[in-house]
């Protein structure tokens, strides 16, 4: 079995104290920073932006896996090349050429992302499976971290594995919101690759001590 990674989403972090939480997750069990970018327009927040992220890849010392919560992605996917995203990750509901975005993200030289709303179906990535090197299934509704895991993402994570075996691709699956010491193992369990978690690492009393027991509940 591969072994199952932890990406600590930085949108829980406390942005007076970005560099202190950085080097926090740099010297931590976890694998990946995951960046989550909110335009206020496909979710109901506005996040941070280019600045933010350039400052956090300053000092970071891990993969940075961006998720674009954005309308019209294709016009940025350049710009964060440039700024250090090993893994861009666009919304299937954001793009109309959904293959093209994904030639576009792997020809600026970063892996490509596609996350997939709670409605969306894990059906309609049969045609692009391939082409995909990561999924992302959000389990809370995106825009805001601290909500409660949707109980329907088991299923969606076995049919993806399923689709994804079938397919004979090499795609990982992650899972982005409400993650916890509660449904980790199931979701690893399921076929999961890759679990973020925001709140439930930055608002634990001890983050370290936090990631080092969720990394060694699924391993
Ligand atoms: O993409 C998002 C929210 O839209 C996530 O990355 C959250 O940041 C996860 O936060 P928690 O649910 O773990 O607090």
């Amino acid at each position: 079995m591969s072994e199952k990674l932890i990406a600590p989403s930085i949108l829980a972090a406390d942005f007076a104290n970005l560099q202190r939480d950085v080097e926090m997750i740099n010297h931590s069990d976890a694998d990946w920073f995951h960046i989550d970018i909110m335009d206020g327009v496909f979710v109901p927040n506005i996040s941070f932006g280019m600045p933010v992220l350039r400052d956090i890849v300053k000092h970071a010392t891990k993969t940075i896996d961006v998720h674009l919560m954005i309308v019209d992605p294709d016009r940025y996917i350049q710009t964060f090349a440039d700024l250090g995203s090993d893994i861009l990750t666009v919304h299937y509901e954001a793009c109309t050429h959904l293959h093209r975005t994904l030639q576009a993200i792997k020809s600026a030289g970063m892996k490509a992302g596609v996350a997939l709303n709670p409605h969306t179906n894990v059906q309609l990535l049969e045609d692009v499976i391939q082409d995909i090197d990561m999924v992302c299934i959000m389990s809370v509704n995106p825009g805001f971290g601290g909500q409660s895991f949707i109980e329907n993402t088991y299923a969606k994570v076995s049919a993806l594995k399923e689709m994804i075996t079938r397919k004979n691709a090499s795609t990982l699956i992650e899972i982005d919101g409400g993650v916890t010491n509660k449904n980790a193992k199931k979701l690893v369990d399921a076929g999961a690759d890759v679990l973020v978690a925001g709140s439930y690492v930055f608002k634990s009393s001890n983050p370290i001590t936090t990631v080092k027991d969720l990394k060694s509940l699924v391993n």
